[in-house]
């Protein structure tokens, strides 16, 4: 269950590295306090939407019926396109950006993402 909330705050961390930042940083209230909030909770408009598409709903529908803006969406997009721009390898940017906009389904991202060669954890974080 926490497999890809901890995954991800390592891609998180290799990106804030990669920028210069304090991998630190990523460790405290703002990264990860934040990201498990957001990854497990269900009042979480980003979860919902995770949640809502898990279950088959189409993207533009969830987005229609929200009620609020759930920003992962929008931000997916930059991540990814930061992520290409200096270099950073970010499975899980990429997986999330292939279900959102690339007509991958769920359950599809997800083999793929077990079907990758296993890396390091904190390779591109700690020397
Ligand atoms: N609440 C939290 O724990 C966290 C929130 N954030 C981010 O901070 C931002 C604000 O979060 P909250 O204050 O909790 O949200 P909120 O839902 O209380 O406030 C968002 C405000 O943005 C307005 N809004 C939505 N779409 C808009 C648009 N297209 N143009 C102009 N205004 C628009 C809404 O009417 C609302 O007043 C969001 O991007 C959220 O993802 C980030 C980390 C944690
Ligand atoms: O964006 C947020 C966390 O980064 C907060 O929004 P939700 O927890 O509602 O998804």
């Amino acid at each position: 269950m926490h497999v890809l909330p901890s995954s991800l705050e390592a891609e998180i961390m290799r990106i804030g590295v990669k920028l210069g930042a304090d991998p630190l940083t990523f460790s405290g209230l703002a990264g990860v306090g934040d990201l498990f909030l957001t990854a497990q909770s269900e009042k979480s408009r980003n979860y919902t939407v995770g949640f809502r598409l898990g279950k088959g709903e189409k993207l533009d529908h969830v987005i229609a019926t929200l009620g609020s803006v759930a920003e992962g969406v929008e931000t997916t997009k930059a991540a990814y396109a930061l992520c290409r721009k200096i270099g950073v390898e970010s499975r899980l940017c990429d997986a999330v950006y292939s279900v959102l906009f690339g007509g991958v389904e769920v359950h599809e991202a997800v083999r793929n993402l077990m079907g990758r060669d296993p890396h390091d954890e904190f390779y591109g974080i700690v020397a």
